[in-house]
């Protein structure tokens, strides 16, 4: 179980993750998805001891990852695939893990077998793999101490198809077994196919979670409203999530709520209604175009601040 409560990370003026809160359950995989810069990798990284938060938790198994006294055999880490030393070949690097974790030899090969990497290829030196291979490597590092957790941030970059396949199945057995995923990726696509349950998160809030059905079935309330600004100012006053959508707000409340809200803040409202299955498809791109928006001028306002 992973628990992250009210996370919020600062660089200076810059808040790139904000009041964070949301779990990733035993025997399930936990997509973190997000649009570029949206503060996933912060996230994780602060999770993973890297980074300190500014306020707020992050806890793995119920303890901070600097506490963890062996922190391998309880959690395995992917951040960066790409940052493994190139002068080493794949079974050096899963070597060295090994003994620093104080692990039996055999573990190594066990682990190169489970990600599908041959002896041949554990004997190359890092810096000629393939962006895939390293992905593997950096997952059999995660795997070597035999984890309950797993920590993952975008693990599919550079898997082909097959690869993203081979990787959704090692990791729903991971789950079946009772371990706990937690991954991330700027693909909606890739996190619809391998997770069960989704964080969405965009310039450093969370703006939608739940199960992947729920989610996809588009669960929460569209509504358009004359001054739709206000409508999601007052949604959000009243502790709802809420994202924009075009001209128009999704909300995590459910319609009567909404129309309740709306009625107390005296706003007029033009349509009001379940959102359809597009909904999370809807705030993604809404998300991502934000984020485009934001990188090209930075006057933009960032949009969940905005409707918040
Ligand atoms: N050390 C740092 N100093 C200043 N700003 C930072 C630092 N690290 C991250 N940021 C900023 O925080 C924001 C969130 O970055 P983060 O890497 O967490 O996003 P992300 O969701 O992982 O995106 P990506 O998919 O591009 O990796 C970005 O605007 C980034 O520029």
């Amino acid at each position: 179980m992973i628990t992250i409560t009210s996370l919020t990370k600062r660089y200076g003026p810059f808040t790139a993750v904000d009041e964070v809160s949301f779990t990733a359950a035993a025997g399930r995989v936990t997509g973190f998805l997000g649009p570029n810069g949206a503060g996933k990798s912060t996230t994780l990284r602060v999770l993973a001891g890297l980074a300190a938060p500014t306020s707020g938790s992050a806890t793995v198994l119920g303890a901070r990852y600097a506490d963890l006294p062996n922190p391998g055999l309880e959690v395995g880490v992917l951040l960066d695939a790409s940052a493994q030393h190139g002068g080493r070949t794949g079974r050096e690097t899963l070597v060295l893990a090994q003994r620093t974790m104080g692990l039996p030899a055999a573990r190594v090969d066990e682990s190169l077998e489970l990600v599908g990497l041959t002896p041949a290829e554990a004997r190359r030196r890092v810096r000629d793999y393939s962006l895939g291979m390293r992905q593997r490597l950096g997952i059999a590092t995660a795997l070597l101490g035999d984890p309950r957790v797993l920590v993952l941030d975008e693990p599919a970059n550079g898997l082909d198809p097959a690869g993203i396949r081979w990787m959704r199945d090692l990791l729903r057995t991971f789950a079946d077994d009772g371990g706990t995923v937690l991954l991330s990726s700027h693909l909606l696509a890739e996190i619809e196919m391998i997770a069960d349950d989704i964080v969405m998160i965009g310039s450093g809030r969370v703006v939608a979670q739940g199960t992947k059905d729920e989610l996809l079935r588009g669960a929460g309330t569209l509504v358009r409203a004359d001054d739709v600004v206000a409508a999601g100012a007052a949604l959000a006053a009243a502790g709802h999530q809420v994202t924009p959508s075009g001209d128009a707000v999704l909300t995590d409340a459910d319609p009567a709520t909404a129309g309740r809200v709306m009625f107390a803040a005296g706003l007029p409202v033009t349509e009001l209604r379940a959102s359809d299955g597009a909904g999370l498809e809807d705030m993604f791109l809404e998300l991502t175009a934000a984020t485009a928006r934001d990188a090209s001028s930075p006057a933009t306002p960032a949009m969940t601040g905005a409707a918040a």
